[in-house]
């Protein structure tokens, strides 16, 4: 069973010439992170403000682990569903502690149990309790109040995730870090998130899948990968630059040029990269070493090499 699921959905704001969102159908399946990618105005925020019921459909059903979530309460549903938005939405009144235990207080864990719960999830967002549990919003910066965003999404350990535009308002390094961070938290809690952006290489770096949408529909709903390699039509093919060689090796993971690794295969001298690195980094090694091949590692183990050739024999596969 998914664990989220639109069967279509459809928005239509009161006036609106044409549906903000229409005729949605698409499955996300648990643990799975999916970015909703669109330029501005396609409906991303209309379709995630649906999963929480901030706003009902005019069309259609949405479900939640096969129920459908007009049968709940809404206040009951969003307690279950973590949500993080662009600046923040932390309350400036409040300390972080305070911030973070919005939810563990309406769930009425009880002092002692929502304090231990605060301290654990200002660890997980890698801000030390003791230096920021009692500080106010206001004398934390952007990236950090977005750590705590982060930390009162997960408070209730809800399995669903929402997450619209969370670092759009944060200068590009921050925002790498914050997207490193996101990897490390899904691979460790594995949630469900439906992940809103207009940024095409965060789209790329974090996304298992990406819903494209276009003027409120689906174009399609793929991985990084297939979407690079096998776009739909030209507007996936503009959007996502994939005519541009050089830009696909920096996206793409030298996972997919790798040859096994021969038998007795002397691995000493050999120039090393881990197979989490891009195509462009492997590329970059092989100029720089002047070496034929190089190695690839998984967590300290060899698993295989990439040659000059066979960087080329992938790019040129997929045009
Ligand atoms: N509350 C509302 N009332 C009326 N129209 C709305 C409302 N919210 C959004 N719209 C309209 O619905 C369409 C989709 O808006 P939405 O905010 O979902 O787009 P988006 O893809 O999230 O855009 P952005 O990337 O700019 O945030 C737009 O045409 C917008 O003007």
């Amino acid at each position: 069973m998914s664990a989220i699921a639109f069967e279509q959905v459809s928005l239509r704001f009161p006036g609106a010439a044409r549906s903000a969102v229409d005729g949605c159908t698409f499955e996300v399946q648990a643990g799975e992170l999916v970015v909703i990618l669109g330029p501005s105005g396609c409906g991303k925020t209309t379709l995630l403000k649906m999963v929480n019921r901030l706003y009902e459909p005019t069309q259609g059903h949405i479900f939640l682990d096969g129920l459908n979530i007009r049968k709940r309460p809404a206040t009951e549903l969003r307690r279950q569903i973590g949500y993080v938005i662009q600046q923040s939405g932390l309350f400036p009144h409040m300390t972080v502690a305070e911030n973070i235990a919005v939810v563990p207080k309406l769930l009425n864990w009880g002092r002692a149990k929502t304090q231990m719960r605060v301290d654990e999830l200002l660890q997980l967002v890698a801000l030390p309790p003791p230096e920021y549990r009692d500080r106010y919003p206001a004398q934390l910066s952007g990236g950090q109040q977005q750590r705590v965003g982060v930390a009162r999404a997960l408070a209730g350990d809800p399995q669903v995730i929402l997450m619209d535009e969370p670092f759009g308002a944060i200068d590009a390094i921050t925002r790498t870090a914050l997207q490193d961070e996101i990897l490390r938290l899904q691979d460790q809690l594995q949630k469900t998130i439906l992940f809103v952006s207009h940024d095409v290489d965060e789209a790329l770096r974090l996304a298992d899948r990406i819903l494209v949408m276009q003027a409120g529909q689906i174009v399609q709903f793929d991985t990084p990968f297939n979407l690079l390699t096998q776009p739909q039509n030209d507007f996936i093919r503009d959007l996502l630059g994939t005519e541009d060689v050089v830009r696909q090796l920096g996206l793409l993971r030298v996972a997919i040029a790798m040859q096994e690794l021969p038998d007795a295969f002397n691995v000493e001298s050999q120039p090393r990269l881990s197979a989490q690195a891009s195509l462009r980094e492997a590329l970059s090694l092989i100029l720089k070493s002047g070496t034929e091949q190089i190695l690839i590692f998984e967590r300290d183990r060899p698993i295989g090499l990439v040659s000059l050739a066979q960087i080329q024999a992938a790019v040129m596969e997929k045009r």
